[in-house]
């Protein structure tokens, strides 16, 4: 060791490096590598998302676009001490046992066109949905994890989730339960994105339990992942509606949930059932007297399948959109009843005092949500990208 090592052993600043920054994924096809960076690596390197212990370090992780056989090199310029964590194990951990090529990149990409070779997209019947965008087709497949081609996929695909979904975990891939759809480009067979969703057996209580000669679910969307190549291109959107179509369809499904929503996944969601509740003529259907009656939130509820939350914050920004005279009253009823907790106790100005200001901060939430949706300023046709042909549905 020479004297300069020795002193920058004593600069723990030198041999950090952030997990977010030096690993760096891609997707690789026919035209080379689309590199991007991880958002979130804590499941991974612990909280603080950081490397300790060499210098220089960069970790590249590539997936072949097609099949996801991944591709794994750690490069480090030196290494602080024998007992400082082993990176290359630690992605492995996530990865796929035995499947990982490290380091040797010609015997990366000879493994992976083979497989290429012999690789089809699952049958046709499992198709629910297709478009066309930019020249290409894609359908959109429901697949279950017992099918040993979409396992091995999803055993490949799953560490993104960890990458790019706050607070994912791995799904219990024994549970028949789950139901993963997938999008793929059907000239390529490149899986665009994918929703983990999983089934809750639902009991309405004694009476309607006896009454039904059918068991309902509840059916959750868990992880909903396009992969960073693909956004921005209205792949997500088209993967919500049919997935959500597809629950519309089913009479066994009670009701749609979505797991954790973050911010970019509510304006999806916002935006595409604001789409198919205009379509569907809501907007015109909002009655005049408010409070909105439990009986007709309730109807429109059932017809939906929306949980109340959801169903809550269309119909007030449709409202708002109408120019409804009685959306502040509406909002605020709500406000009230959520926090009665909170605000029963307080005297009548404070109350209404903090109840004016969540309602101007929810009125400007809705505002921003209105103001972006293609939908309106383009008649509702519901998609942002005007070169997307949708098919007619082929169940
Ligand atoms: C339940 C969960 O899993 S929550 C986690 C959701 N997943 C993630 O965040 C993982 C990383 N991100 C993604 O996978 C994708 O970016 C998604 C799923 C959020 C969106 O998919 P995309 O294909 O990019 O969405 P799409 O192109 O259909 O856009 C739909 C609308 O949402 C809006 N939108 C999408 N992402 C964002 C964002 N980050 N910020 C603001 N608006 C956004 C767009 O404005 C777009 O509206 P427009 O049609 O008026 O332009």
């Amino acid at each position: 060791m020479t004297e300069f090592d020795s002193v920058d052993q004593m600069k723990p600043e030198l041999w950090t490096s952030s997990a977010n920054s030096v690993i760096k994924l891609s997707l690789v096809d026919d035209n080379g590598a689309i590199k991007f960076s991880p958002l979130w690596t804590y499941p991974i390197f612990g909280d603080s998302e950081q490397i300790f212990g060499y210098k220089n370090l960069i970790v590249n992780l590539a997936f072949d676009s097609v099949t996801f056989k991944p591709f794994l090199t750690v490069k480090f310029a030196s290494k602080l001490n024998s007992d400082v964590e082993n990176v290359q194990q630690k992605l492995l951990d996530f990865l796929p046992p035995k499947d990982v090529i490290i380091d040797d990149e010609i015997v990366w990409v000879d493994a992976f066109h083979e497989e290429q070779q012999s690789y089809c997209l699952p049958a046709e019947k499992y198709i629910i949905d297709s478009y066309e965008c930019g020249g290409d087709e894609f359908a959109v497949y429901q697949c279950k994890l017992s099918d040993n081609r979409i396992r091995t996929l999803h055993r490949r695909m799953q560490i993104f989730t960890l990458f790019f979904i706050e607070s994912a975990s791995y799904i219990d891939e024994t549970d028949d339960m789950w139901t993963l759809f997938i999008t793929f480009n059907k000239r390529t067979k490149q899986c665009i994105g994918y929703a983990t969703t999983y089934k809750y057996w639902r009991y309405p209580g004694a009476k309607d339990f006896d009454n039904n000669t059918m068991y309902q679910y509840t059916a959750k969307i868990s992880q909903f992942l396009i992969y960073p190549p693909y956004q921005g291109k209205s792949h997500g959107s088209l993967l919500y509606n049919s997935i959500v179509n597809q629950w519309q369809r089913d009479p066994a499904i009670a009701e749609i949930i979505v797991e954790d929503p973050n911010e970019s996944f509510d304006i999806l969601r916002d935006k595409n059932d604001l789409s198919r509740l205009y379509q569907d003529g809501l907007f015109d259907k909002i009655p005049n007297q408010v409070p909105l009656s439990d009986s007709w939130i309730l109807s429109v509820k059932k017809k939906y399948k929306l949980e109340t939350r959801q169903l809550m914050r269309l119909i007030e920004m449709i409202m708002m959109h109408n120019q409804h005279p009685n959306l502040r009253l509406q909002i605020k009823k709500r406000l009230y009843e959520k926090n009665f907790d909170l605000l029963a106790d307080l005297d009548n100005s404070t109350r209404n005092d903090k109840l004016q200001t969540a309602f101007l901060s929810i009125r400007d939430e809705y505002k921003n949500i209105l103001s972006s949706l293609p939908l309106v300023k383009r008649g509702f046709d519901g998609l942002s990208d005007s070169s997307i042909v949708k098919r007619t549905k082929l169940d």
